[in-house]
Parts: structure tokens; C-alpha cells; sequence
């Protein structure tokens, strides 16, 4: 099928952004030790207003960061004009920061969604900017859960798609309307510590109406 080439920019994969090193080894330690000592409070994650769906989206998650969240909410903070400028985004008034720590386990996974449908209602901000940040403990003992970032229109129509593979300490940022899903993670050992752990940072765009 041939398409208007006003419409060849929805055949690609979404702009978005790779920062390796981004919270240094220190702050990932204590990130796994937080994970481990909270795995009990850890919680099925839902879809819009928290429903549970586990054909759509199974992994469980934590919003508590304890003492570490204001290191997090700075660093996350940092990178967003940055950010927004090189993915040449229109430019928004943050209203706040939405963080939660995910983890996915052995056949865990999240199907195609975008972000600015999928989280809990508010009627003041909307997400906007999703930045999605990878670590694990070492050696790495998941594979799979790469992050497949979608065009808008769907393959039948001509859209691609690019996986992109998580690394330890690395922050991937993509715009929130973005088409995106978590493919199924492997992770054999079964341990908690084994897990694809991720931190899920929204930044929220004030409503001006
Ligand atoms: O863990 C990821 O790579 C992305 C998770 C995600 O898409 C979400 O929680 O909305
Ligand atoms: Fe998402």
C-alpha cells in the first residue's frame, strides 16, 4: 500500500531518547535493596483506573520510594527540558511527577497501549512525557521484556516497529501518546531479586483548560 507522504511520519517508531549511567551505581544498590525489603507490599498493576487485566498487562508494582524519592524525583526532574527539546516536543507546564517502581517476573509482560489512556484518572494533569528506567540485580537473570516501541499505524497499514533492549541503569524517555508494549520476560531463577525491575516516571502536563 502506498501512503500519502503527509503520513509517512506514522509508519516510524515514535522519537525517543536513550541516557545510559543515569542514576550511578550507588543509588541502583539501593533501589534493589528497597525492592527486596518492600516485595511483600509489591501490588498486581492495573490498566486506566487501576482495573486488573492480566491478558492486557501482568507485573506487580510499588509506589512507595521511602527515603530515596526525592533523589529520584530530582534526577527524573533534570533531564526533562533537555528532553523535550531534543525530541522536539511541544513544550508543557509540569503539573507533577508520577513514579512507580515495576517489577516483572517470569512470563510477565504489558501489550500494546499508550500511556496518556492507560493511567489512573485526574482531572487537573495528563501524562505526556513517559521516561522508563532499567536496572537489575547482577548478573542479569531475565531475557526478553524488551520495550517494542510502536508506530502509530499499525503494521497492516505500513507501521514498524523497533525493540529496545533494557540495560542496566539506562532511562529510556518517549512521548506518553507513543504506541508502545513490554514483550514476555523470561526470568527462570524465579527469585524476586531476578526480576525486570523498572521505574516508571510520567511527567504531567497542567491542563490549561
Ligand atoms: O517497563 C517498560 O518497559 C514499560 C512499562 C509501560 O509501558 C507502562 O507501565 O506503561
Ligand atoms: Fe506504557
Amino acid at each position: 500500500m502506498s501512503t500519502a507522504p503527509a503520513l509517512r511520519a506514522f509508519e516510524q517508531p515514535a522519537p525517543h531518547r536513550v541516557i545510559r549511567n543515569f542514576l550511578g551505581s550507588d543509588l541502583i544498590g539501593q533501589l534493589l535493596a528497597h525492592a527486596e525489603a518492600n516485595r511483600d507490599t509489591f501490588r498486581p498493576t492495573g490498566v486506566g483506573d487501576r482495573k486488573i487485566n492480566p491478558e492486557m498487562r501482568v507485573s506487580r508494582v510499588l509506589r512507595d520510594f521511602g527515603s530515596l524519592r526525592d533523589a529520584l524525583e530530582a534526577r527524573f526532574l533534570s533531564v526533562m527540558d533537555p528532553t523535550v527539546a531534543d525530541l522536539r516536543l511541544s513544550s508543557f507546564d509540569l503539573g507533577r511527577l508520577e513514579i512507580e517502581l515495576v517489577a516483572h517476573g517470569d512470563g510477565a509482560f504489558y501489550r500494546r497501549h499508550i500511556d496518556t489512556r492507560t493511567g489512573p484518572s485526574d482531572k487537573t494533569t495528563d501524562r505526556a512525557l513517559t521516561g522508563v528506567h532499567y536496572f537489575h540485580a547482577e548478573p542479569k537473570s531475565y531475557s526478553g521484556g524488551e520495550l517494542r516501541l510502536h508506530s502509530i499505524l499499525p503494521p497492516e497499514q505500513g507501521g514498524q516497529f523497533l525493540d529496545i533492549t533494557p540495560e542496566q541503569d539506562m532511562l529510556l524517555l518517549f512521548p506518553s501518546w507513543a504506541p508502545h508494549e513490554v514483550r514476555p520476560v523470561a526470568c527462570p531463577s524465579g527469585a524476586f531479586r531476578d526480576q525486570r525491575f523498572a521505574i516508571n516516571c510520567w511527567y504531567r502536563s497542567r491542563r490549561t483548560s
